[in-house]
């Protein structure tokens, strides 16, 4: 039966009408109703779910690549294990929306990453068949490993099936986790999906030793596998897994690494082919013990052309247009963050050579494809790596290099143990250039750079600035360069700068001290970062009710500017502080400087603006301002609120 491949047709299909049989996909509401499915008319189901797939994502954007490569694997897993009562852990999550469409969510999957929708990545509170969220990568094994023994410990039987990819798989969590479930001999069965991509070309050793293993160079021979495949599984290895060993490359048996660790390694197998798939899965749950991995190949973007070409521009994407693959692209008013982080370290790289630059798997999100652009050799992929980035970069600077270890806020997030004690206690000038630091919008709570404030600023030796536009930032990027005395940081937020006019090259700032954008005698409101636009517009309308409004732009949360705070609290009824970053950040210091100074005893009246003390849902980052009152009207509601007026007595007051 000819399987209809979506790229070649070049049509909206996902409702199947112009295929010519009937939708199986309408038929499976849960992954019990694979059931009912025959082995043999898993391809098709696998068009229409790929079909829908494409559909939805070209609707809502998201991430298109890592789903489409795991289209059979995921049926397959469905179809022969028995969930939500056996555990199914996505690594990351963003391949997860197959799995979605499968399990009860497919009349919403056209919400996915939308304000009160799906979510973009695996939720418990989403779905019974989301046993473990996730979003950051590589805790897949280290959780299904805690649910194999917890379930062993209260003697239930139950398969828990971890999925990682060959990416995910670089992270030192990963390996701990190996580690740990190798020596424990708990029933865990570990898929790694080796698409051979990570967002970028995946880069390291471990990914060259998976490609030669997929390459066949330590294969085994047939005979001899399927003697170590009966040691493993026991007397009854399946027929149809001999018809698979047949197909499939051969089982690597013997000598690998993760043999070595303790696991079964069995594969590589075509992740695509049902033939294969099916037949080890099903001998793997029933027979055997102890830690099995499966080493499955697939590749990313399959079955959607402009996705299979390249892999790396559509592993996240915004909405398109399925015939031709395009992205819709809103015209920007301004240069994004990233670019002009990535312009400005490369004028900097450009007047000193000890500048070098570490990216932990991101190099296109970080902009540091650019800098590599034009200087290859001076800039560091390590891989999904974070810990290893931060002391990586702390050992450069021990000898002299300047390393701008730039990661997300949010994944910097796992590097905070080498930040304090590789770097901070040691005084080590590593830069951390922190990119989507507050909202980022469609990824939700997991991607929001919420905490790098509060968790830099609370350290001694560091230096935490944040860019309140984006010609700050290349002011940022300079004196970042030239601080040779101990760590310092800035951040930025994802997405377009604000449209000001730009320098040739960033300033030198001086340290711990803020400027004045326009000076009131009422109320002052004192911004760090990018809600400084929004901070102008408020004084604005506050201006015009009659409040003398002064803006001032901190710059610095660490060492911070305390002449300018002490002029503000002392001028003004009216202090607020306003940043994009959750409580205990540049608020919580001000307040206690004010508090240590006594400068809060004379009646100033003080308010902290930051994020709201909750995991925020995706949404359209303006929506997200609005609910954390961080926007023009939550300002001006703040300032109201403050003074105990309304907008017409402020007028009078
Ligand atoms: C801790 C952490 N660092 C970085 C990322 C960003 N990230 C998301 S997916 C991905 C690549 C994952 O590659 P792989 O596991 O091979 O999955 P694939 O997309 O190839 O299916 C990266 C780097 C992340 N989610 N978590
Ligand atoms: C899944 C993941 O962690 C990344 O793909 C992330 O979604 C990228 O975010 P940006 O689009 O902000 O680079
Ligand atoms: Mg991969």
């Amino acid at each position: 039966m000819p399987v209809p491949r979506y790229p070649e047709r070049h049509e909206r299909c996902h409702r199947v009408s112009n295929y010519p049989h009937t939708p199986l996909l309408d038929t499976v509401h849960v992954p019990s109703d694979l059931k009912a499915i025959d082995d043999e008319q898993m391809p098709q189901l696998a068009a229409e779910l790929r079909a829908e797939m494409i559909d939805a994502v070209s609707r809502t954007g998201g991430h298109l690549g890592a789903g489409l490569g795991v289209v059979e694997l995921t049926i397959a897993i469905h179809k022969v294990f028995d969930t939500p009562h056996d555990r199914l852990i996505f690594d990351v999550g963003h391949q997860c929306y197959p799995h979605k469409i499968l399990t009860g969510r497919r009349d919403r999957i056209r919400t996915l990453r939308q304000e009160d929708g799906l979510s973009g990545f695996t939720k418990r509170s989403e779905s019974e068949y989301d046993p473990f969220g996730a979003a950051h990568s590589s805790t897949s094994i280290s959780a299904g490993l805690g649910m194999a023994v917890a379930s062993e410990a209260q003697n239930i039987r139950r398969n828990v099936i971890s999925v990682i990819g060959d990416g995910a798989m670089s992270a030192g969590m990963a390996f701990e986790a190996l580690n740990n479930a190798g020596a424990l001999d708990a029933r865990l069965i570990v898929i790694l999906n080796d698409n051979d991509m990570s967002i970028a070309q995946p880069t390291g050793a471990m990914s060259g030793y998976l490609a030669r293993m997929a390459s066949g160079r330590t294969y085994m021979g047939i005979r001899e596998t399927g003697k170590k495949l009966t040691a493993y599984l026991g007397k009854h290895v399946d027929r149809a897994i001999t018809r698979a060993v047949e197909h499939a490359r051969g089982y690597v048996t013997g000598g690998t690494m993760f043999e070595e660790l303790g696991f079964y390694h069995i594969g590589p197998i075509d992740g695509h082919n049902f033939e294969h798939l099916l037949p080890v899965l099903r001998n793997v749950r029933d027979n055997g013990d102890g830690p099995v991995l499966i080493h499955v190949m697939t590749q990313k973007g399959k079955g959607y052309a402009p996705a299979e070409k390249a892999a790396d521009k559509y592993h996240g994407v915004s909405k398109f247009d399925v015939v031709t693959g395009a992205q819709a692209k809103a015209k920007p008013n301004a240069p994004s963050y990233t670019n002009v982080f990535a312009e400005a370290l490369i004028e900097e790289a450009n007047h000193d050579d000890k500048i070098v630059a570490v990216t932990a798997a991101m190099p296109s999100g970080t902009g540091l494809d650019k800098f590599g652009d034009v200087y290859p050799s001076r800039v560091y992929d390590v891989g999904i790596a974070e810990q290893h980035a931060v002391t990586f970069a702390a050992g450069m600077a021990t000898e002299g290099l300047k390393p701008f270890a730039t990661i997300y806020s949010t994944f910097l997030q796992r590097g905070y143990d080498q930040v304090v004690h590789d770097v901070a206690i040691q005084n080590l000038p590593v830069r951390f250039p922190i990119d989507r630091a507050g909202f980022v919008g469609a990824d939700g709570s997991t991607h929001a750079g919420s905490f790098d404030v509060a968790y830099l600023a609370c350290l001694p030796n560091f230096v935490v600035m944040a860019a309140a536009d984006e010609a700050e930032l290349k002011h940022m990027v300079r004196t970042a360069a030239a601080h040779d005395s101990g760590p310092i940081s800035f951040r930025y937020p994802r997405g377009e700068g604000v449209g000001v006019e730009m320098p040739q090259r960033g300033q030198l700032l001086e340290i711990g001290k803020g400027r004045v954008m326009k000076e009131g005698s009422k109320v002052a409101l004192l911004s760090f970062g990018t809600r400084l636009a929004d901070c102008l517009l408020a004084a604005e309308d506050l201006d015009a009710a009659g409040l003398s409004t002064t803006v001032a732009d901190a710059r610095f949360a660490k060492p911070l500017d305390t002449d300018l705070i002490r002029q503000l609290a002392t001028n003004h009824e009216v202090l607020i502080t306003i940043e994009e970053g959750s409580v205990g950040g540049f608020g919580s210091h001000v307040l206690n400087f004010l508090a240590h100074e006594g400068l809060l005893d004379g009646g100033l009246k003080v308010r902290p603006m930051a994020m709201p003390d909750i995991f925020m849902d995706q949404a359209k980052p303006e929506v997200m301002y609005a609910r954390a009152g961080l926007d023009r009207a939550g300002i001006v509601k703040a300032v109201f609120t403050t003074l105990g007026v309304s907008a017409e007595a402020a007028k009078h007051a």
